[in-house]
């Protein structure tokens, strides 16, 4: 089997074209929502929270049957339709560049969508390669209760305190010791980093 490659995709302005308008589409289309990408739903039906994101002027509803010009300049496309035949239609109506996925045919898709886990800037993705989704969500749900809100404000705290500590700290050996010492459960828990850090910078300097 071949590997996998795992990144990170900044959507904003980006064209997204999802093939289908049913359960699972609307669960593709919601985790697109926040990325700033420009959904195109291509489908003669659509499930009511799809219908009612299009009146919302979230999504740009085409309300017909596919058509290969409907991949024009699409960045990534969602063939999502419960007809096995059609969602291999449009994977080949793709062109080499373009990034498919095919909801009901793992091996044959460009990528996965893996289960996600957001804590502010923490982004946990979770993915079986296809073997279980099932499983995927239950990993994910037990890493929500290691990985729990306090870290939304945790990340916050190291964002801005390393950006000072790049900024600030000469010394190659303080530099390293701080940025190790930011992550340490200490910091975590505490009820107020921003002071605990200025007295263990205090004490290293
Ligand atoms: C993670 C998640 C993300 C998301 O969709 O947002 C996701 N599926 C989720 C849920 C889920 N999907 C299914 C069930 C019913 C139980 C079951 O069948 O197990 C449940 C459970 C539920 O609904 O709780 C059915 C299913 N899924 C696929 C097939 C086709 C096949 O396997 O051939 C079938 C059979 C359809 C049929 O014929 O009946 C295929 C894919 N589903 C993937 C992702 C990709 C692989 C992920 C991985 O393994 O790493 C992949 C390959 C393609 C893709 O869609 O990207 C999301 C959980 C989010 C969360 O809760 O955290
Ligand atoms: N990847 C996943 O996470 C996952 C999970 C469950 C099921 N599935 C698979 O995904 C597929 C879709 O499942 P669903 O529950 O969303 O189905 P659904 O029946 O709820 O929706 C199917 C949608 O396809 C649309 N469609 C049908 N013909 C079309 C055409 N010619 N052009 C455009 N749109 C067309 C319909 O209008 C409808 O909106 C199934 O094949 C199922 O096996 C995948």
């Amino acid at each position: 089997m071949m590997e996998i490659y795992p990144i990170m995709l900044r959507l904003k302005g980006k064209r997204i074209v999802v093939v289908g308008g049913g359960k699972v589409a609307e669960r593709k289309v919601a985790g697109l929502l926040g990325t700033g990408a420009r959904i195109i739903l291509i489908c003669p039906e659509a499930s009511d929270g799809l219908k009612q994101l299009a009146l919302d002027g979230k999504i740009d509803w085409r309300q017909k049957s596919f058509s290969e010009s409907d991949l024009q300049d699409a960045f990534m496309i969602f063939a999502a339709t419960n007809d096995t035949e059609l969602n291999r239609l449009v994977k080949n109506s793709a062109a080499d560049h373009q990034l498919a996925t095919i909801a009901d045919d793992p091996n044959g898709s460009d990528f996965h969508v893996p289960s996600h886990l957001k804590r502010g800037r923490l982004s946990i993705a979770v993915s079986t390669g296809g073997a279980s989704p099932t499983l995927a969500r239950k990993i994910r749900q037990q890493l929500e209760l290691q990985f729990d809100d306090s870290y939304e404000s945790y990340l916050e705290f190291l964002f801005e305190t390393r950006k000072w500590i790049l900024n600030e700290v000469e010394d190659a050996a303080i530099k390293r010791n701080l940025l190790k010492a930011i992550v340490s459960p200490e910091f975590l828990n505490s009820k107020n980093r921003d002071e605990d850090f200025q007295r263990l910078y205090e004490e290293l300097k």
